[in-house]
């Protein structure tokens, strides 16, 4: 078996939305997916309606094939401190042709601000590995743990895009998708996330590279690039206008500096996957200034890199669960 989704970028790629059907008759979600977390949680009709801005909501009364699961509770929070919570259902869900029958479906009593600010954003489908999902009293499966074993292939790929609908798939390998070769590298899974080792960096066609292993995650949920701060500190220091601006929340530069370059990221034996300079001005940092937020920012808030939208765009993503590893390849 095999699927395939569009996903969409919202404005600046903050997040990337694709349709997703629930229950019977179906009830369709735009969801976000989501490679660092591990809950597949939706806007519900359990919901107040003070925490309802517009977004669709799954209703388990309304659908014939849903069950309650008496007694089960989640509660999810994110990196950004947002959070999430409520009761589960088990219904029958379908992204892209591929139909998972019973889904452990997780419908929000409660969200935080910045989910109901979020309006076109209708959930999240988490697909890191199910031992970081929350569901007391006993974790729940990801909706790609539910379908693997009637795969064709144990794996998902990710094809974001920058400014412009990219492509999930699942059970398969799409060899129109990417240039080259897709390079392997192995997979931590223990903490629940896709940990992988990068062997270094470097800043611009001709710069040399620096070899230093970078241990970070590979995350479809998280926006920027988080990267150890004199990783950035050797980006930054090639960009004329560039300034670390703590009350902007870190790196900013004129958003037409001519100087910003790319940056390669090592993935192994050689291979380096190329990230343009223009997808690292982020953001106008506001609507006086010429200033942009950096697509780059520090990982020292986090612990951990974080290889988010603005690396994975750049790139053609092997998500191999069977395997515990992650493909890279250029497109
Ligand atoms: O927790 C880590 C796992 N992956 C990262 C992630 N963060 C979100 C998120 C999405 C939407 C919102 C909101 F709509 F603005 F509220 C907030 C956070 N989704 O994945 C960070």
């Amino acid at each position: 078996d095999r699927g395939s989704v569009q996903n969409l970028p919202k404005s600046y790629d903050v997040e990337y939305l694709m349709p997703v059907s629930l229950g019977t008759p179906a009830q369709q979600l735009n969801l976000d997916l989501d490679t660092g977390s591990s809950d597949f949680w939706v806007f519900s009709t359990l919901l107040k309606e003070s925490m309802i801005n517009g977004q669709t909501l799954y209703d388990p009364n309304t659908s014939t094939t849903s069950d309650k699961m008496e007694g089960y509770t989640w509660k999810i929070t994110y990196g950004d401190e947002s959070y999430s919570s409520g009761d589960v259902y088990i219904d029958t869900v379908t992204i892209g042709d591929l139909t998972v029958s019973t889904q452990a479906v997780e419908a929000a009593k409660v969200v935080s601000e910045e989910f109901t600010a979020d309006s076109d954003n209708d959930g999240l489908v988490g697909l890191g590995f199910g031992i970081i999902n929350t569901v007391q009293p006993y974790k729940q499966k990801t909706f790609f743990e539910k379908a693997m074993p009637g795969l064709d292939s144990p794996v998902f790929t990710a094809d974001l895009k920058a400014g412009a609908p990219g492509r999930y798939n699942f059970g398969y390998i799409d060899d129109d998708a990417y240039l080259g070769n897709i390079t392997y590298v192995p997979v931590d899974s223990s903490d629940g996330f896709w940990r992988w080792v990068s062997p270094g960096f470097q800043v611009g066609s001709t710069g040399s590279f620096n070899s230093t292993r970078i241990h970070g995650i590979a995350d479809t949920g998280t926006t920027l690039l988080l990267l150890p701060d004199g990783v950035c500190e050797a980006f930054y220091s090639q960009i004329a206008s560039a300034e670390y601006e703590p009350s902007q929340g870190g790196y900013t530069f004129e958003c037409d500096d001519s100087t910003v370059p790319d940056f390669y990221f090592g993935t192994d034996n050689g291979q380096m996957i190329r990230i343009p300079g223009s997808y690292m001005s982020y953001s106008k940092t506001d609507t006086s200034s010429q200033r942009c937020f950096g697509g780059m920012q520090s990982d020292s808030g986090v612990g951990f890199t974080i290889w988010g939208d603005v690396a994975l765009k750049a790139a053609f993503v092997v998500f191999d669960q069977g395997n515990e590893q992650l493909g890279w390849a250029e497109k």
